[in-house]
């Protein structure tokens, strides 16, 4: 496989270098019957050992800044449909948005904030009792939020991909990344994927962390 598929030189981000391992054709249909063909990739040397996969959408040759999402594993949103978050709604967009202009859409294997499935779950139950998902995680004994993106800027780096567009609301994602050396030229907000279910939530991330997400007039909703 050659070093990058991007056609580029690959950049130098501020973080040990990842290679190309595999890229197979993948056709993904989704529940709505969206269809489309991605290209999955897999790496070595990624830093935190963990499996994460590129999805490559469109013709790499004919990006000019490639649309980049880094979307965090959520086992209960992106595959059971749970509507206590946004994430379902949130890979279903940028698939399609990332599809439409040619980009990477970058899954990341960070169940959790980074505090794993079952982690998460006993977040879920504190929150039950009236915490916050941020102060849930504090009380558990973890980080807010305990991501970190250099295996990402590996990966992107070993696309030949040194500057992007970033598809997310969460301005962390794009502080980490430029730090590791990523030319990060702009983001842009996913959609609003506001239920009764996950509304509180979404305050919290808009509150707490300076999510960039318009709940402006929304007061409740049927999830
Ligand atoms: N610990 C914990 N993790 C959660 C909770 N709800 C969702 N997650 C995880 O949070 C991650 C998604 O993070 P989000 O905050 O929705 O999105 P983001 O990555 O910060 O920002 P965007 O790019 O704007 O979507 C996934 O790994 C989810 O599993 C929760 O209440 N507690
Ligand atoms: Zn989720």
């Amino acid at each position: 496989m050659s070093s990058t598929i991007h056609g580029l030189a690959a950049v130098t981000p501020l973080a040990p270098r990842a290679t190309l391992r595999t890229r197979v054709r993948i056709p993904l249909r989704f529940a709505d019957g969206y269809s489309v063909t991605v290209d999955a990739v897999t790496f070595h040397g990624l830093a935190d050992g963990q499996e994460h996969v590129a999805l490559v959408l469109g013709d790499p040759s004919t990006w000019e800044v490639p649309l980049v999402r880094m979307h965090s594993e959520c086992l209960t949103g992106d595959v059971f449909g749970s509507t206590r978050c946004d994430c379902g709604p949130q890979l279903r967009e940028a698939v399609e948005r990332i599809a439409d202009t040619g980009g990477v859409l970058l899954y990341l294997r960070q169940e959790g904030r980074g505090i794993g499935l079952y982690n998460k779950l006993d977040a879920y139950a504190l929150q039950d009792t009236g915490l916050d998902t941020y102060q849930a995680n504090r009380a558990l004994g973890f980080a807010e939020d305990a991501r970190d993106y250099t295996a990402a800027a590996q990966m992107l780096s070993a696309l030949g991909i040194g500057e992007l567009d970033l598809l997310t609301n969460n301005p962390d994602k794009a502080a980490q990344l430029r730090d590791l050396g990523v030319l990060v030229r702009r983001t842009t907000p996913t959609g609003v994927f506001a239920t009764d279910s996950n509304l509180r939530y979404l305050h919290a991330k808009v509150e707490h962390t300076q999510h960039d997400i318009d709940l402006a007039g929304i007061a409740g909703l049927v999830g």
